[in-house]
């Protein structure tokens, strides 16, 4: 496995709060990573310097990718998605108003790079482009069981659909590493054990690296390879799923409350 993301001592303060203190980690190609930690331990704020919705107050974040080895510090948010990084939040952002169909082709827009004077004036490839989308579009919904679906509007799906819908717009843009922040967030014991299933099945047959957020332990223990714990800021452990679970400083920090 090779290294495709590299954080070295990474800080962010905000004022005189360090939110991350000195995190260095790591996620390899096709890897199944999970960040867990206790409410205020700095997850989102981790998440968010590594997809550039903050900058950092020091340390760096490197991609090693398919296409060279970029860093990504100082990048925007949307500089950071064209690398490749993709990433869902912990409050659905979904256009509630458009069809599910719109809101993955909204996000694939994108990637496409179909030019301004071609969509003005209707270039066969214009249309070419937009049939392969649609294709393309449907494709991803049916393997989310939302091809169904394709023009009901994203307000009108239960809330456990929506956040389905949301991995479905993330997967479009065909990214390298996907960053899932709470995908369980407010779903019901179905719906939880559903994203299980299809968690393990979008990493296997789309061959990316999922970094993982999630309070929902069954979840994290039965899809993480490998877990990284955060508490107050730093990095408390490493490791397997079944090393974590036996990791006393974990355990006294956070699974405590649940053992
Ligand atoms: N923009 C900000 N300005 C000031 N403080 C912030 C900001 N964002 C986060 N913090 C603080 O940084 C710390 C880490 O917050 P963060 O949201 O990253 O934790 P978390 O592990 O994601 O928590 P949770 O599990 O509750 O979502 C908290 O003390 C939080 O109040």
């Amino acid at each position: 496995m090779s290294e495709l993301l590299k954080v070295d001592n990474l800080i962010k303060n905000f004022g005189g709060l360090t939110a991350v203190s000195d995190v260095t980690m790591h996620l390899n190609s096709n890897e199944l990573v999970a960040l867990i930690g206790p409410n205020g331990a700095g997850k989102t704020t981790l998440f968010n310097l590594l997809t550039g919705v903050i900058t950092p107050s020091s340390g760096s974040v490197v991609l090693a990718g398919k296409e060279g080895t970029f860093p990504l510090n100082n990048k925007k948010a949307y500089q950071i998605a064209k690398l490749g990084l993709s990433r869902t939040f912990q409050n659905i952002r979904l256009f509630k108003e458009m069809t599910v169909l719109d809101n993955v082709l909204i996000a694939m827009t994108s990637r496409y790079k179909e030019g301004f004077v071609s969509s003005i004036l209707r270039f066969p490839s214009y249309y070419r482009t937009e049939r392969e989308m649609k294709e393309e579009a449907i494709k991803l919904l049916k393997i989310f069981s939302l091809d169904q679906q394709t023009e009901t509007l994203a307000k009108n799906l239960p809330y456990g659909i929506q956040r389905r819908l949301e991995i479905v717009r993330a997967l479009s843009t065909k990214p390298q590493i996907l960053f899932l922040d709470e995908p369980a967030a407010g779903m019901n014991p179905e719906e939880t054990a559903d994203l299980t299933r299809l968690i393990i099945e979008v990493q296997k047959e789309f061959h990316i690296t999922v970094l993982l957020i999630e309070h929902d332990m069954s979840l994290v223990m039965q899809v993480a390879q490998r877990i990284y714990v955060l508490d107050h800021g730093s990095l408390l452990a490493e490791g397997s799923p079944k090393e974590i679970q036996q990791n006393p400083a974990v355990i006294k920090a956070y699974l405590g409350e649940e053992a």
